[in-house]
């Protein structure tokens, strides 16, 4: 069904990503503590969460992802906790780089896969809020980001690259992400090498292999994680894949 409160300046894309938000919304019930992803889509979540606390008085806490969607909930008045207070977490909405008909993901594009991580796997349901766009038959199209400690980043950078070989991915480029004023720092002070991996055979085998390298603090690989996928289509209607 298509949603006649969505403004009609909307770009197609930004019409998608918000028909995504709107419908994941609906796994939303009062008195639930909520994870809130980060993101361009996780953006509109959280603007249309907070019109529906204030319009129909709703109630929920909020567990944040980032610093960036900490700040833009708290501007507009969601009760936040930290995730050790919380506990556990009823639901999370979070935007995905790529994901494939199995429900795996590539996350981390916004930098935020540490604790999106975390924050997911210590929720009941992860809802995946995501557009056309990233579907792929196989992940690894989008480079995946690979969250690592600052100390000698590049000797993990190596060892990745040894676990890449063993993969059938040898001689894959491994970025440092980043830019002309330096290096990527994430909330949690690391920094982010994102591998040019073109297609990812295996993602459970990777995405185990590479937790055991030395200096590798998460991957954005989200595999057996999320519940269902809100795909937001242009025309302001969404699909679910998986649970209802
Ligand atoms: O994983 C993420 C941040 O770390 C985002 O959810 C992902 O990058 C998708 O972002 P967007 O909705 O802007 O396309």
């Amino acid at each position: 069904m298509t949603d006649a409160s969505a403004p009609t300046d909307l770009s197609p894309a930004e019409r998608a990503k918000r028909a995504a938000a709107a419908r994941a919304l609906n796994y939303v019930e009062t008195g639930m503590t909520l994870g809130l992803g980060t993101g361009s889509t996780a953006d509109w979540m959280v603007r249309l969460l907070a019109e529906r606390m204030k319009a129909e008085g709703l109630r929920v806490i909020g567990v944040p992802t980032s610093t960036r969607t900490a700040a833009q909930a708290s501007a507009l008045g969601i009760p936040l906790s930290t995730l050790d207070d919380a506990g556990w977490l009823d639901l999370t909405i979070d935007g995905a780089d790529e994901f494939d008909d199995a429900r795996r993901l590539i996350k981390g594009g916004g930098g935020a896969l540490l604790q999106e991580k975390i924050v997911a796997a210590a929720s009941d349901r992860m809802v995946v809020i995501t557009d056309p766009s990233k579907h792929v038959e196989r992940l690894g199209a989008f480079p995946l980001p690979v969250e690592v400690v600052r100390f000698g980043h590049e000797t993990t950078a190596r060892l990745i690259a040894r676990v890449l070989d063993e993969h059938g991915l040898g001689g894959r480029r491994i970025a440092l992400r980043g830019g002309p004023s330096g290096a990527f720092v994430s909330d949690e002070g690391h920094h982010i090498l994102d591998l040019h991996l073109g297609a990812i055979p295996e993602p459970e085998r990777l995405n185990t292999a590479l937790n055991v390298v030395p200096g590798v603090v998460e991957t954005g690989l989200f595999c057996g994680i999320a519940s269902a996928i809100v795909v937001g289509y242009e025309d302001g209607t969404a699909r679910v894949i998986g649970e209802q």
